[in-house]
């Protein structure tokens, strides 16, 4: 992709952003014109001097005009300093602002992504995009946008002026250009590619840190930090590559452009100053000619690193895009119902896959009443998690249909059908936040009195109190400082004070010791009243909170009934069973 298409390509990645600002960027622009505009005029006046004032400075009125000429010039120079402090400070806003509103729809989209999504994308490489990508197109519309539009407006002015003024010399310096144009496409391309090589590994980079902080525990128990080290170094040498490839390229570029430009000055010192000895050619031209020159030293100075960032941009945007474009949940959220849940749950010939080859749920059909208590009982790998997933509608199912209340779950409107459904997952994730915002996540208006109820009921109040701030204790991305139990707790505490109609507990008190489990039970089963409950039994102890008990093999039911009946007649059931009683 050439400079050109790149320009363009970033410009309709980001016009929807840039599309409220376009009043700002047009003011930016008319600066610009005035900025550029006067620095036309100056070589002008300076040739009129040459040719008009110079010569006859002694004949009277001649030194008025001189001075009339300077404050002329001074104040064009007053008048540019102006212009070019609006120029710079409306596209330094407009780029923030574009930037805060891309943040926000990033951030935003990243809400509503599918699951899906997710299981494929790296943390780092979402960060890197978020925040590295972000900051390129911000340099983009900052800077690169308004020297790619004065490289264009300078050389094409300059271009028109020197025709004005002679256009034979003006055709003769430019007979470099078709030399200067192959060289910006050629490096254009190249650059294009080392940007996204560039993009690439600094995603990669930032995965790596990323999943080595969160993994820190995993690296020192297993003693590989030198290891780590010496990795993080292979990947920290691929980023240095990649980023020296990328500076390479303009430095190549930058030489061709300068003796471009060297060129443009021999020929109009040779063949300029041939003419005007051979009187063909005034010598106030040729000093315009060379004030041209000069003019054009800017844009030329700056084009080569100018290429590099419209290609990095390029690049970044597109990347920015891919996530903007991705299919979201509201995409598929076209279900209005909204009437309060019951709670019946059914499953109708559900299968489900992740990858088409490998089916994890076949022809799954059962039936749940409100408030019944059902356990998922399997192997592991048999698709209990999926199963669950399945219902709060984190993934569709690839075939039958799930129904809550006798409707279709599409037709449920999803933040609601969410919001009734309260999970507390096998891994605990608590926010950086005090415990009180972590139990009120769903419900940030509750009361004092409420959080501590629901603290009491998931056995966590009495702890909780033992802190020296209670309940503002503030706890780490990981719950850091509480132990594995605890953060269960709080996390049950969280999903009691969401008051779903129907729960999902993946075998939520599997960190649990012997007599906080028990009692963690007792108030489970208080909870669970009036609720449908579905709980991911990883331990036979979990199915004692169960009416009935879904017993999941390979993807299909092999039974439902409850644990007497399975004992007595279900092989597969009492096999696991009495393995774990053992
Ligand atoms: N996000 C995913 N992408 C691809 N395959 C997946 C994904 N999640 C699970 N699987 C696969 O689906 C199958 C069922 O996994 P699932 O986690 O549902 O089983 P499970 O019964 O809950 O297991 P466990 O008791 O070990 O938690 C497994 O073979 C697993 O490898």
């Amino acid at each position: 992709m050439d400079h050109d298409n790149a320009l363009r390509s970033t410009l309709k990645i980001l016009w929807p952003f840039l599309r409220p600002y376009r009043a700002h960027l047009a003011a930016a622009f008319g600066a610009m014109i005035l900025v550029d505009g006067f620095a036309y005029i100056v070589p002008a006046i300076i040739a009129y001097a040459t040719d008009h004032i110079y010569p006859s400075l002694q004949e009277p009125g001649m030194l008025r005009r001189l001075t009339a000429l300077s404050g002329g010039l001074l104040a064009i120079a007053i008048l540019r300093g102006i212009a070019v402090h609006l120029m710079i400070r409306t596209f330094w806003f407009t780029a923030e602002a574009v930037v805060r509103d891309l943040r926000n729809s990033l951030y935003e989209k990243l809400q509503h992504l599918e699951t899906a999504f997710y299981d494929q994308a790296r943390t780092g490489d979402l960060m890197s995009r978020a925040t590295w990508d972000i900051q390129l197109i911000r340099n983009f519309i900052a800077f690169g946008l308004e020297h790619r539009l004065r490289i264009t407006l300078i050389s094409a002015t300059i271009f028109a002026l020197m025709l004005l003024q002679d256009w034979r010399l003006a055709l003769a310096v430019y007979t470099a250009i078709p030399l200067f144009i192959a060289a910006i496409i050629h490096y254009s391309r190249k650059m294009r590619s080392a940007g996204a090589a560039q993009q690439r590994e600094m995603g990669r980079l930032n995965t790596h840190i990323q999943e080595n902080i969160t993994g820190i525990r995993i690296v020192k128990a297993f003693a590989l930090e030198e290891e780590e080290i010496k990795r993080f170094d292979r990947q920290n040498k691929r980023m240095l590559q990649r980023d020296l490839e990328a500076s390479l390229l303009q430095a190549y570029l930058n030489p061709i452009l300068l003796i471009t430009d060297g060129a443009g000055a021999l020929i109009v010192l040779a063949l300029g100053g041939f003419r005007v000895i051979s009187g063909d050619m005034s010598l106030g031209t040729l000093l315009a000619f060379i004030t041209y020159l000069s003019v054009m030293a800017f844009p030329l100075r700056i084009l080569a690193f100018n290429t590099a960032l419209v290609n990095q941009a390029a690049s970044a945007a597109h990347r920015v895009r891919q996530i903007l474009t991705s299919p979201d949940q509201h995409q598929r959220n076209t279900g209005q119902c909204r009437t309060p849940i019951r709670g019946a749950i059914s499953f109708q010939g559900v299968g489900f896959h992740y990858h088409p080859d490998t089916p994890v749920l076949k022809d799954v059909s059962f039936e749940i009443d409100p408030g019944e208590r059902v356990a998922l009982f399997g192997l592991t790998g048999a698709g209990k998690s999926t199963l669950i997933s399945l219902i709060p509608r984190f993934y569709p199912p690839t075939a039958g249909s799930i129904l809550i209340d006798g409707e279709n779950i599409e037709n449920w409107d999803l933040p609601y059908l969410r919001s009734r459904i309260g999970t507390v997952l096998q891994e605990t994730f608590l926010f950086s936040a005090t415990i009180r915002d972590n139990i009120a996540f769903a419900r940030p208006d509750a009361s004092d009195q409420e959080i501590q109820q629901v603290a009491r009921y998931a056995q966590i109040h009495d702890f909780i109190m033992t802190l020296p701030q209670g309940y503002h204790t503030t706890v780490g991305e990981y719950g850091t400082g509480l132990s594995g139990g605890q953060r269960q707790r709080i996390a049950i505490a969280r999903t009691l004070l969401q008051d779903p109609q129907i729960l999902i507990l993946d075998d939520s008190t599997s960190s649990l010791d012997a007599v906080t489990e028990r009692r963690i039970q007792q108030q489970l089963h208080t909870l669970m009243a009036g609720r449908t409950t579905i709980i991911i039994a990883q331990r036979v102890s979990s199915l004692a909170l169960a009416d009935r008990i879904i017993v999941l093999d390979k993807g299909t039911v092999q039974a439902m009934d409850s644990h007497e009946v399975l004992l007595e007649q279900n092989s597969l059931y009492r096999t696991i069973y009495e393995k774990q009683e053992v």
